[in-house]
């Protein structure tokens, strides 16, 4: 089955639609790279997939679930990192991930057992305990990161993860959310501006001015787009 389906999806901001006619589809087990530009209607699209937003027109379906008749049971389905952090400073990371985990009903055994192997794999379990405001810009994505795979998600968002990350942070969230991808089957729609970042996934899609530009392996979006590399392709069809 498909864990997301995305048909003729379109958002508009008075008169300007930020997304138009949006067709996509993926699959379980793929990291799919989410490429554009500023303005190209990422992060649009993303508060469309998380309910914040209603859409214009057009169908979402998460795990075969309908946002616009069944949201509860999609957004079940969806787990997200946003592009602003999102943690409460003041409570402990153990405490920030009990309260999402409550939020969906995890029993405690079983949350306190994903809290602990989810940030031993980041490498933050000695944080357990400390208030989210003493933990570096790095540790508190990871947090983000098993706090939106702690009731398993199908289908894990992740707007702009790695802002302001130095790359050694990078590389471990990106491996973190390949093992999960590798493990669970998840499917991961991750949304960057950066074309070395997206060089790295399974799948590039390329959106701008809210439509999809090409949709491939990266070898593949290169040629679609016409360029010797990525980025030069990227870089010309986006001018
Ligand atoms: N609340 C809003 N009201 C009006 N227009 C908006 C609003 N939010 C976004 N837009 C417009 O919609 C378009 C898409 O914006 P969006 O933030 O989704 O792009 P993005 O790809 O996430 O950009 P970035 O990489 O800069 O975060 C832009 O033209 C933006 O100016």
């Amino acid at each position: 089955m498909t864990a997301l389906h995305i048909a003729s999806l379109t958002k508009r901001y008075g008169e300007r639609a930020a997304l138009s006619q949006l067709g996509l589809d993926i699959g379980a087990g793929q990291l799919v790279a989410l490429l554009g530009p500023n303005g190209a209607g990422k992060s649009t699209l993303f508060q469309v997939l998380t309910g914040l937003f209603v859409a214009d027109e057009g169908e979402v379906e998460v795990a075969g679930h309908s946002l616009r008749h069944s949201a509860v049971a999609a957004l079940r389905h969806i787990g997200v990192v946003f592009q602003q952090m999102s943690l409460d400073l003041d409570l402990s990371v153990e405490r920030n991930l009990r309260f999402h985990a409550d939020l969906h009903g995890l029993p405690r055994a079983l949350a306190r057992e994903r809290i602990v192997s989810g940030c031993a794999a980041l490498g933050i379990v000695a944080d357990l305990a400390r208030p989210v405001r003493e933990l570096s810009g790095g540790n508190r994505r990871k947090v983000e990161l098993v706090r939106a795979l702690l009731h398993r998600p199908k289908v894990v968002l992740m707007d702009e993860p790695t802002v302001g990350l130095d790359p050694k942070s990078r590389r471990d969230l990106l491996a973190a959310i390949r093992a999960d991808v590798a493990e669970r089957g998840s499917s991961v729609l991750w949304a960057t501006h950066l074309v070395e970042e997206a060089e790295a996934a399974d799948r590039v899609v390329v959106l701008h001015k809210g439509r999809l530009l090409a949709d491939g392996t990266p070898a593949a979006v290169t040629a679609q787009l016409g360029g010797t590399n990525l980025e030069d392709a990227f870089i010309r069809a986006t001018a």
